[in-house]
């Protein structure tokens, strides 16, 4: 039995560059359970950050309904968010950029505490060095600058400046597409085993559908800020139904046999002007309804 963390309804962010509208995402509704990997794919501008920036309340929507715990996070203002902030964290694309070359490694991880204004100096400084040990770093980082750290070590301090409060939701964005691809796999398999040990639920978005494919249990797939599809991986990599899946499926490099697409052009059907409704087409699959109706599927609406 699944339990459900967060329930995502109809949800939309507006961008506004003076009299223009940017729908960045629209019309938005799934689950996220606990204790799973929930990857989004999407290319380049589908929404994909805009998205785990709006689950974990980093920007407003314009409309819809994040509830987490038996709150709506969409409606609350950021005095009601504060005291939740600290069950939902961001790992960033780009290690360079995310940390303070300024502080400390153990100034660093204990920041998040400091901010919640949580644990006395002592306490604080006792998990910074538990959270150093949990991403495999020596004790020795925590008097350092990150300067002196490679790329994936500083991925492993912004690591464990995230988990540092326990958060119960992890946002991971292209966590190691800034990554050389020697270092990427020993991220992505921390991240699983910090997963265990913390019982974290992540949000993993990518571009890159093999990594996608190693991390998640299931897979939502964005498009110019629709959700298109959304089903357990193995569903998605076998037996994708929306055109656009199957499209970037075929786009996949041949090198990776297990993941390969047909390899077949596939026509995309042009985005329909209203955010499509996701149907239910079984093995926990769902569907844009605008490409059902032509399959003739029997469909139950995801509401
Ligand atoms: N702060 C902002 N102001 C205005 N428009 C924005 C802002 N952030 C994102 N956008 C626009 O919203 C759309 C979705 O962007 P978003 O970054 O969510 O996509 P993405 O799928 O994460 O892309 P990428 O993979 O390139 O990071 C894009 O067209 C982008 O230009």
């Amino acid at each position: 039995m699944k339990n459900e963390l967060m329930e995502i309804r109809d949800l939309s962010t507006i961008f506004r560059k003076g009299d223009n509208l940017h729908k960045a995402i629209e019309g938005i509704t799934f689950n996220i359970y606990e204790g799973e990997t929930l990857g989004i794919v999407g290319e380049s501008g589908s929404g994909k950050t805009t998205l785990g920036r709006t689950l974990i309340r980093l920007l407003k929507p314009d409309h819809g309904k994040i509830v987490f715990d038996g709150k709506d996070l969409a409606s609350m203002n950021e005095k009601q968010l504060r005291p939740l902030r600290k069950d939902f964290q961001m790992i960033f694309q780009n290690p360079y950029e995310s940390l303070s070359p300024r502080m400390k490694v153990g100034e660093i991880i204990q920041e998040p505490m400091v901010i919640q204004k949580v644990f006395t100096a002592k306490e604080r400084q006792a998990k910074a060095y538990q959270m150093l040990e949990s991403v495999r770093l020596p004790k020795s980082a925590y008097h350092k600058t990150i300067h002196e750290f490679s790329g994936g070590q500083r991925q492993r301090i912004a690591i464990a400046r995230a988990l540092v409060m326990n958060p119960k939701l992890v946002i991971a964005d292209e966590p190691v597409s800034a990554l050389d691809v020697s270092v990427q796999a020993q991220i992505l398999n921390l991240l699983k085993e910090l997963q265990i040990e913390f019982n974290l639920t992540y949000m993993f978005i990518s571009h890159d559908l093999s990594v996608v494919h190693h991390m998640s249990d299931r897979v939502g797939v964005l498009n110019k800020g629709h959700m298109l599809e959304l089903a357990p991986k193995d569903e998605i990599y076998q037996n994708p139904i929306h055109p656009y899946t199957k499209s970037l499926l075929a786009s996949i490099p041949k090198a990776d046999p297990m993941l390969r697409g047909q390899g077949e052009e596939i026509m995309v059907p042009s985005p329909s002007p209203h955010p499509p409704h996701l149907v239910h087409v079984g093995h926990d699959h769902y569907v844009a309804a605008d490409v059902i109706q032509v399959k003739n599927f029997k469909v139950n609406v995801l509401s």
